[in-house]
């Protein structure tokens, strides 16, 4: 991880509201530069809509996102989608277009953005592709042609189309078995750790947030409860957090990848 200390993005004093239902009240968080950041909470407490507002989705009621030490929302819609193009999302399912091949689907931000030609950006696809840990002759085929790994890998090769410096991942592992999941986890460090990426990751995985996430950020009651190390926010005193993290399933998580340090320590 980076030792710079300067938050990549700071989220501050975020309210979202929809009619009577308030989703966010002053919510405060920072994305650290090269950072995994598990974000959780229960159903319904705004992990998906704090996603949207940071990449420029959902127009917040008030709060300010800087991103680059520059607030978002006091820019243009071009000067923001400049800065909106140094994301990488990764929508919970998946979001490729149905009637394009992977290799379009990939192609095209690398064509409309990036303005390349349509060889190059295809080109580009590929490796991005590959980056994906995807086969070559999985760019030829449709989505619905694709096992539910394969479709999040081909969004993932999507998401990192245009060489974001921010990759968010709305619950990467839903839906994958435990072995596709663990695997998925460790292509998203492996990134991380090869592209210099910072992750926003919202799952409810214990086992992601163990094995990859350098800081949790809990969400409840509107805000960010705690933002810290996973050790530290599993002995939080909140009803919520002990029964997330130290009820039967948090529990196995932390068995297992204590088990897996002690594996790598004594390999
Ligand atoms: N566009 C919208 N219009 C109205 N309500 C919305 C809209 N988007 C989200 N909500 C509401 O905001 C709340 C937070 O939604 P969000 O999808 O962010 O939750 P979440 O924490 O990601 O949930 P989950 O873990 O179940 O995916 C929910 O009550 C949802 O119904």
């Amino acid at each position: 991880m980076s030792t710079t200390t300067q938050p990549l993005v700071q989220v501050r004093g975020l309210v979202n509201r929809f009619g009577t239902l308030a989703v966010h009240e002053n919510l405060d968080l920072d994305i650290m530069p090269g950072e995994i950041l598990g974000v959780v909470g229960g159903s319904g407490t705004g992990k998906s809509v704090l996603l949207r507002s940071i990449v420029g989705l959902h127009r917040p009621n008030a709060g300010s996102v800087r991103v680059f030490d520059v607030d978002l929302q006091a820019l243009n819609g071009e000067e923001r989608s400049q800065y909106e193009r140094r994301f990488g999302v990764l929508f919970q399912r998946g979001a490729l277009f149905s009637s394009l091949t992977v290799n379009e689907n990939i192609a095209l931000p690398l064509i409309e953005h990036a303005k390349l030609s349509r060889s190059d950006a295809e080109h580009l696809a590929g490796i991005k592709l590959a980056l994906s840990g995807l086969p070559p002759h999985a760019g030829n085929k449709y989505p619905s042609e694709l096992s539910g790994g394969m479709v999040k890998r081909a969004a993932l090769a999507r998401a990192l189309a245009l060489d974001p410096d921010i990759l968010f991942l709305d619950e990467p592992t839903a839906g994958l078995d435990p072995i596709g999941a663990a695997a998925f986890d460790q292509l998203i460090k492996t990134l991380r750790d090869a592209l210099g990426l910072s992750v926003f990751l919202v799952t409810h995985d214990l086992d992601t947030l163990y094995a990859i996430c350098d800081r949790v950020a809990v969400l409840s009651e509107r805000k960010v409860l705690i933002a810290d190390q996973l050790d530290r926010v599993a002995a939080t005193d909140n009803d919520w957090i002990q029964d997330y993290f130290n009820g039967p399933r948090g529990r196995a998580a932390a068995k297992t990848a204590g088990d897996n340090a002690n594996r790598e320590v004594s390999a």
